[in-house]
């Protein structure tokens, strides 16, 4: 058994964690706090969660609470992961980051991205992109891993099998995206209420979403990327366009999916288009791929949930890799439905 603490447990990815978390066998969860919900009852605020968490409260966070502890999930916005980081690598916790705080290597990318300076430059380089499917090898033996975005977890796993095989051209690919307004986290935002959401789509963030740069990032390529918000609790469906660099049918391009992901628990290569309901509650990723014959272009298609493996649920995978575990121990692979 391995004691963990979760700081920012009231979010969205927070309670996640504390759903997933409840189901496994060997992670258990020794505090979770809140910032301006310490005391709550978890069952207060989150009545899904009553039946395993009872009378548990979320605390105040407090470095005491690291007593006994492990490893440690951060569920925080970004910029204020980078604010407490520091603190937890001199207590000698392991650390799971869900926040954009220590994704980007390149020390200018976080101010050019995120429009504000990095205040722990020196750790960027010290965590390992937590992408099991994609960057595996980084992730065993590290004591310090930055989850990916939502988005960047659904593009780059349709896309990193055709630009690490030096298939398809990486200096113009287009991707268009739609999320699920969980993607904008707990609090209510002008552009997330019931209103504004209900009945329509939209896209946002247009030619300067920041998970542009952990797209580039991860592919070694030039992205285009369009943000849309889906009038959905959750999911992700990303659109990702790029041109072969020779010869490529549909067949191949299938091929190169399942050859590429034959032995991963999370991924699962469809031949029909992939659906976010598909993967709802599930750790799984869904792809599928096309080689349009009149324009020459590859279009890969990827679903996931954003909140499972777009956020929570590569995080135990993550935590599972690098405290020694099978790394699909207690994450589900199946999705709830209809
Ligand atoms: N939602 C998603 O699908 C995904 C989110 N992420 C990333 O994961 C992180 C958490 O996201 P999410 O759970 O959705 O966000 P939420 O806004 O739902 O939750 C944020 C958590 O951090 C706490 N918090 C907020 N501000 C501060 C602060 N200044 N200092 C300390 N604690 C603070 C909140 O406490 P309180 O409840 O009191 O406000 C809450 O516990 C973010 O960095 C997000 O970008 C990554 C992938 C997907
Ligand atoms: C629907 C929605 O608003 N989604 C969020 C993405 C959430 C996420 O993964 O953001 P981080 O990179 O900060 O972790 C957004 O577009 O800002």
């Amino acid at each position: 058994m391995t004691r963990i603490g979760i700081i920012g447990a009231s979010g969205f990815t927070g309670a996640e964690l504390l759903r997933l978390l409840a189901a496994h066998p060997e992670l258990e969860v020794a505090f979770a706090t809140g910032d301006t919900q310490a005391g709550t009852p978890i069952a207060a605020l989150y009545p899904s969660l009553a039946a395993a968490y009872g009378d548990v409260r979320f605390a105040a966070w407090d470095p005491s609470l690291l007593d006994g502890v492990d490893l440690v999930f951060l569920g925080l916005p970004h910029g204020a992961s980078q604010g407490i980081v520091p603190s937890l690598v001199d207590a000698g916790v392991r650390i799971v980051d869900l926040a954009a705080d220590f994704r980007l290597t390149d020390p200018d990318a976080y101010p050019r991205w995120y429009g504000e300076a990095h205040t722990a430059p020196e750790l960027l380089g010290q965590f390992a992109y937590g992408l099991p499917e994609l960057f595996r090898d980084q992730i065993v033996g590290a004591d310090k891993v930055a989850v990916p975005g939502c988005y960047p977890t659904a593009t780059t796993l349709a896309l990193a099998p055709f630009t690490r095989a030096g298939l398809v051209e990486t200096s113009g690919i287009v991707v268009d995206a739609a999320s699920g307004v969980s993607g904008a986290g707990r609090p209510p935002k002008p552009n997330t209420t019931f209103c504004t959401v209900d009945e329509d789509f939209t896209a946002y963030g247009l030619l300067d979403h920041r998970h542009t740069a952990e797209m580039d990032q991860v592919l070694g390529a030039t992205v285009l990327f369009t943000p849309h918000l889906a009038p959905m609790n959750r999911g992700i469906l990303a659109t990702c366009y790029a041109r072969p660099t020779g010869s490529l049918t549909t067949d191949d391009a299938l091929d190169v999916l399942r050859s590429h992901y034959a032995d991963e628990p999370f991924v699962v290569v469809t031949d029909a288009a992939p659906s976010t309901k598909a993967t709802l509650g599930s750790n799984t990723a869904h792809l599928t791929a096309r080689v349009d014959e009149r324009t020459g272009w590859l279009v890969v298609l990827s679903a996931i949930d954003n909140l499972v493996k777009g956020a929570s649920g590569q995080a135990v995978q993550c935590a599972n890799i690098i405290t020694g575990r099978d790394e699909a121990l207690g994450l589900p692979i199946v999705a709830l439905y209809p």
